[in-house]
């Protein structure tokens, strides 16, 4: 049987520090999920548009010959966004794909709130602009101790805008993703991503198995309230 028109698609975030393993475990997922015959796409913030990939490239390289201002900073990571909500996250769902997106608005409350010290309600007003009110629907958090996460960034290659800020930055950022993850209980997992690899991933199936069963129950439910209108219908013609 296709649950294909009752299921709602997932917009799926990964969240975290430098380094923490987001990119690598978003492929695993994107595999555990195909397994299962969902039609998933793997995208990332700032980017997944060719325009939104413009933006990054501005955004992530060193020093220009001009500090970039943490006010630009925040509107092109929201420029960005809405220029992938709308060619890309928002089309995708509405055919029934599932997103996995690295990074998503989290991280601007993360790195541009508590890291840069920019208002939490500044960014709440460009996110009701940007996001078109699409929401992630499941975040996972992969916590690690920040010298954990910047010494693997760093074993992977030269560091960019971002990797060059100082430990006070990260210290900031990472408190900044596990107060969202306290806020918002029912949608942030947290899983802890100074662990080896395997382990990361064996907690990583379970939730995403476990978020699977929900939807399927969420499913499941429509099917048998359509199920139950059409029998109340034919009763009522009788
Ligand atoms: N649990 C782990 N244990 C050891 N190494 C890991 C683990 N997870 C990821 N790595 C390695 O750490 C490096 C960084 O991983 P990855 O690129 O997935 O992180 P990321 O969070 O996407 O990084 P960034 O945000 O900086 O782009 C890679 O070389 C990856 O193979
Ligand atoms: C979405 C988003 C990202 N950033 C920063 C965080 C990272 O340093 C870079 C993205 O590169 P990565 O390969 O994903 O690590 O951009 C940010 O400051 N604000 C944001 O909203």
């Amino acid at each position: 049987m296709s649950h294909k028109n009752t299921a709602p698609a997932q917009f799926i975030t990964f969240e975290g520090g430098e380094g923490v393993g987001k990119s690598t475990n978003i492929e695993f997922c994107r595999r555990l999920l195909e397994q299962q015959g969902i039609d998933v796409i793997v995208t990332r913030e700032p980017g997944g548009t060719e325009i939104a990939e413009i933006i990054r490239d501005e955004l992530l390289k060193k020093p220009h010959n001009e500090r970039m201002s943490d006010v630009a900073e925040l509107l092109l990571v929201f420029a960005a966004r809405a220029q992938h909500i709308e060619a890309l996250v928002k089309p995708a769902l509405e055919r029934g794909c599932w997103v996995l997106c690295d990074r998503f608005t989290d991280s601007t409350i993360a790195y541009q709130g508590y890291g840069r010290g920019l208002k939490l309600e500044t960014i709440n007003q460009l996110k009701t602009i940007a996001q078109l009110g699409i929401e992630p629907d499941k975040t996972f958090l992969l916590d690690a101790p920040i010298d954990v996460g910047m010494g693997r960034a760093k074993a992977r290659g030269p560091a960019d805008r971002f990797e060059i800020e100082q430990l006070d930055f990260f210290s900031r950022v990472r408190e900044g993703f596990l107060a969202i993850a306290k806020n918002s209980p029912q949608r942030v997992c947290v899983i802890n991503a100074a662990q080896e690899l395997s382990q990361v991933q064996i907690d990583l199936k379970s939730a995403i198995e476990q978020r699977v069963l929900e939807i399927q129950t969420v499913e499941i439910h429509a099917i048998d309230t359509q199920k139950l209108d059409a029998q109340k219908r034919k009763s009522e013609q009788q």
